[in-house]
């Protein structure tokens, strides 16, 4: 694991910006395609700003969820309805390119179509992500994965439903620990005091906290962190 701190916002969507151009080229030099996970939250607002400036092979990416609401694509609840309005116009990435939740479905269903598409993305059920973006909720949770939720324990599904999500909206699909911790990189950003503590209690205290369980047996962890967000480590 490797915590980099840097001054503020700016500088880690610049920081967090080099680790993905270099990240997605060695991928696509490698293995021809970039397969990444995104997330809510402030990552949208991270790549909005910080992907325009990436040098890479737009065409060769593949984008997918590392957690998804189940709402239609045009409420303000939907992170790809979200990135679909903030980050897509700003790259040269096409929709066509976002694996996405099937709509009009429940959970269960959803949750069982996302791992279909991700065996035909993936050409098989090894689903080796070069890089999931995350982002650390205040209580410690990351993807829909949730403090004493039972999905913490899930090893079967490699995609999951939840339906009592504690952060609304409740029905949500999520990727579990198996493919998370398959992935090669995992990289989390955070920046503002209101993180502080819960930084502290994960990368210091080491509190068995969900996103302290991301642990890629063979790949790599990024905590790309601001000052205000440090302060406590
Ligand atoms: O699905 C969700 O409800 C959000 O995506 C959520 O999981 C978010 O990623 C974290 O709460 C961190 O949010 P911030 O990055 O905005 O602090």
């Amino acid at each position: 694991m490797t915590t980099i701190t840097v001054a503020n916002e700016e500088e880690i969507i610049r920081k967090l910006s080099s680790y993905i151009e270099k990240i997605s080229n060695d991928a696509i030099h490698n293995r021809g395609k970039f397969y990444v996970g995104l997330s809510g939250g402030s990552v949208v607002k991270y790549l909005s700003e910080g992907l325009p400036k990436v040098n890479t092979d737009w065409s060769k990416w593949v984008l997918a969820f590392c957690d998804e609401r189940l709402v239609p694509e045009d409420s303000e609840d939907s992170t790809f309805g979200v990135y679909c309005k903030q980050m897509i116009p700003k790259t040269l990435l096409d929709k066509s390119q976002f694996i996405t939740i099937k709509q009009g479905v429940n959970a269960e269903e959803a949750a069982k179509d996302y791992t279909e598409q991700l065996i035909k993305a993936f050409g098989g059920d090894d689903f080796k992500f070069d890089l999931l973006l995350l982002g650390m909720g205040p209580d410690g949770h990351t993807c829909s994965l949730f403090p004493n939720h039972t999905l913490l324990n899930e090893t079967q599904l490699k995609v999951a439903a939840i339906t009592d999500s504690p952060k609304p909206p409740p029905e949500r699909i999520t990727l579990t620990y198996p493919v998370i911790n398959s992935a090669r990189n995992c990289i989390f950003a955070a920046s503002g005091a209101a993180k502080a503590e819960m930084i502290k209690r994960i990368l210091k205290d080491k509190e068995d906290l969900p996103a302290a369980r991301v642990k890629p047996t063979h790949g790599s962890v990024y905590w790309i962190v601001d000052a205000a967000a440090a302060q406590h480590l």
